[in-house]
């Protein structure tokens, strides 16, 4: 499990995360929504310990995060955009990624399997499409079956095929227990993955809970217009909805 306790985040004269308290369980998928720069990144990147908050404890299994980083081996995370060396192949890559593991004698190799990355091992990263390059974030993320998957926009740039695949594997993790956090825009992708919602405004969290706690929230059968309702509420301010009680 991982908890978000009071986590506070500033940059500059923003305050991008007030106050966050989150608990995220294995066996749930999390979608992570809000509009672009309400800091769903940020808080990605606070669980990752990439990004120190200025206040709050994070813990993973019980352990605080701070000063610990044998943590991340738990979590197999997709960027947003992923930075690679460019004048390394993909199949040196994956040969460099397994050799910093040397304790793991399984990989997950499915997704580099799926998406024909063997087939461009001799590829320079540098060189790879939009797509191509989404395709190994996506495999190295899984590559160590790790028990926590954290994926930021993991389909925005696949091609359809590749998102069909990705959508399957991720679908079949969260059957195996593990815990998926999703940030992305395209929400009939986070309808079919994700069981919990939580929408974040102008750096607090407004909503989370089930999904089918969001549409008896707000009187919608249907996950678009049960998202719609919930930010035509934040844009009239409606943080104090006492119906929001358990935000
Ligand atoms: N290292 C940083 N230094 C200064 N400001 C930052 C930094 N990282 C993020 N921000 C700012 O914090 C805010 C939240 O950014 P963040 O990337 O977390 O948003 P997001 O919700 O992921 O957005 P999007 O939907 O566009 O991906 C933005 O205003 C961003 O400019």
């Amino acid at each position: 499990m991982i908890s978000v306790k009071n986590i506070s985040k500033r940059f500059g004269k923003l305050q991008v995360l007030k106050d966050f308290n989150l608990e995220f369980e294995f066996g749930n998928s999390y979608a992570l929504m809000g509009p672009n720069g309400s800091g769903k990144t940020t808080l990605i990147k606070t669980i990752l310990g990439m990004v120190i908050p200025d206040s709050g404890e994070i813990t993973v299994g019980g352990q605080s995060v701070k000063g610990n980083v044998s943590y991340r081996k738990k979590i197999g995370y997709m960027p947003q955009i992923g930075h690679y060396p460019a004048n390394m192949k993909i199949g040196q890559l994956f040969s460099m990624m397994k050799d910093i593991r040397p304790e793991v004698d399984s990989f997950d190799l499915e997704l580099y399997e799926s998406f024909g990355l063997e087939e461009m091992k001799n590829k320079a990263l540098g060189t790879l499409s939009g797509g191509t390059r989404q395709k190994v974030s996506a495999a190295l993320a899984f590559l160590f079956d790790p028990e926590v998957l954290i994926l930021d926009e993991p389909t925005a740039g696949l091609d359809p095929i590749a998102v069909e695949v990705l959508k399957t594997k991720i679908k079949k993790e969260r059957k195996n227990g593990k815990l998926i956090l999703i940030t992305s825009h395209i929400l009939s992708d986070l309808e079919e993955l994700t069981n919990r919602a939580i929408y974040i405004f102008e750096g607090e969290v407004f909503f989370s809970d089930t999904i089918e706690e969001l549409k008896e929230l707000t009187g919608e059968s249907r996950f678009s217009p049960a998202i719609a309702k919930l930010m035509q509420w934040t844009l009239k301010k409606k943080t104090t909805n006492p119906q929001l009680s358990h935000v």
